[in-house]
């Protein structure tokens, strides 16, 4: 049955691209709203929700309904999350009140997601859970990983100004379900995007494009932060991009222990990463903004991981102790 009632959760960076996007499409029957909070939240209450696009003069507004209470909302039929991964448990119950029977959660994330072992034939860990990215299991009980759609981003995205969304690129979101099916909601799913001008492709194995995204994001988030670099800067420094080149190594032994066919070479993902350009990881936009950095699924389970499938990871555990460090000392300059 395609989604007629639809939120978007943290709709920030790109939740709130795909929610001004999505605004714009959807037919008089539907509904849209976000669930935002402090000045992004009253911005987008008072002027609507501003997305400029890659290459845009004048921003697409949106005004949609948002409240940072997901209880004042009906139940979805469809919740795409937009939060980062470190978010996810504190907003869990409130996820939690939008849930009927049959609705999906499309959760937009970088790393290793909180579901990821589940229906999984590939690893022999069917069903294992983590503390680390779901704890006392409160995603998984309160959400449940049968309604979850894996999404991975390659589109760049930041929030440049309370209520306004700026994109770098014009990308596209990678959609599978955790046990490979194409599904009708996918395909939904899928629709529902196109509609809206938003990049979209569908996995029947949504594991190896989560492990090869990582090898990007375990690398380059972390070094982007400790170093304030833009993708460029780094890029372009040869001793970075040989550190660069050597978490990726280490990423793709990872995901390939554990069954997944991470297609891309460590050379390929390097020259990719040369056409993202002056871009701002996400990590180092959370850096810049005295948040907590999104450090567990992206550097931390690539060690844990790594342990369970006996690979050794040096590089990464030393990323792990540096981004971690660097996590406590920015969290306690903004006490
Ligand atoms: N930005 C990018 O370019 C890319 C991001 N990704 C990945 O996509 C995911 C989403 O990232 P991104 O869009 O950057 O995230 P953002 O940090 O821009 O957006 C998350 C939003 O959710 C809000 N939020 C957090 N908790 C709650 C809550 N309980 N109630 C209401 N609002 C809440 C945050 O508010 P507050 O700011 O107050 O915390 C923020 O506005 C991450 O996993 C990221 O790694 C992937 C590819 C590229
Ligand atoms: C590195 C980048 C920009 C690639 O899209 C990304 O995924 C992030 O910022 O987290």
């Amino acid at each position: 049955m395609p989604f007629k009632n639809i939120c978007i959760f943290g709709a920030g960076a790109l939740g709130g691209a795909i929610a001004a996007k999505l605004s714009s499409s959807l037919g008089a029957d539907a509904t849209l709203s976000v669930v935002a909070r402090g000045a992004h939240l009253r911005a987008i209450q008072c002027d609507g929700l501003r997305l400029l696009e890659a290459g845009a003069n004048a921003p697409l507004v949106a005004r949609v309904e948002a409240t940072d209470d997901p209880r004042e909302l009906p139940k979805q039929d469809l919740v795409i999350t937009g939060l980062k991964g470190h978010q996810l448990s504190a907003a869990a119950d409130g996820i939690g009140h939008l849930l009927k029977e049959g609705t999906r959660v499309l959760m937009i994330l970088n790393g290793i997601p909180w579901w990821y072992f589940h229906r999984d034939q590939q690893s022999g860990h069917a069903e294992l859970q983590f503390d680390e990215l779901d704890e006392g299991g409160k995603l998984w009980h309160l959400i449940g990983p049968h309604r979850v759609i894996g999404c991975v981003a390659h589109q760049g995205a930041e929030v440049s100004s309370p209520g306004e969304v700026k994109l770098s690129n014009n990308g596209h979101f990678i959609l599978g379900e955790p046990s490979g099916e194409i599904t009708d909601d996918l395909r939904d799913v899928e629709a529902l995007f196109r509609r809206a001008d938003i990049g979209v492709k569908l996995s029947s194995r949504i594991r190896d494009d989560i492990w090869s995204k990582l090898m990007g994001n375990a690398s380059f988030n972390p070094i982007s932060a400790l170093t304030r670099s833009l993708m460029s800067e780094m890029m372009a420094d040869a001793a970075l991009s040989d550190q660069i080149g050597k978490v990726m190594k280490e990423v793709k032994a990872v995901g390939e222990a554990l069954g997944a066919n991470v297609g891309m070479s460590v050379e390929q993902r390097l020259e990719q990463a040369q056409q993202i350009g002056p871009v701002r990881t996400s990590m180092l936009q959370d850096l810049l903004a005295g948040k907590s950095l999104e450090i567990t699924p992206l550097v931390g389970m690539v060690v844990v991981l790594g342990r369970l499938a006996a690979v050794p990871t040096p590089v990464s555990e030393t990323m792990l102790a540096l981004v971690s460090r660097l996590d406590r000392e920015n969290c306690r300059a903004d006490m």
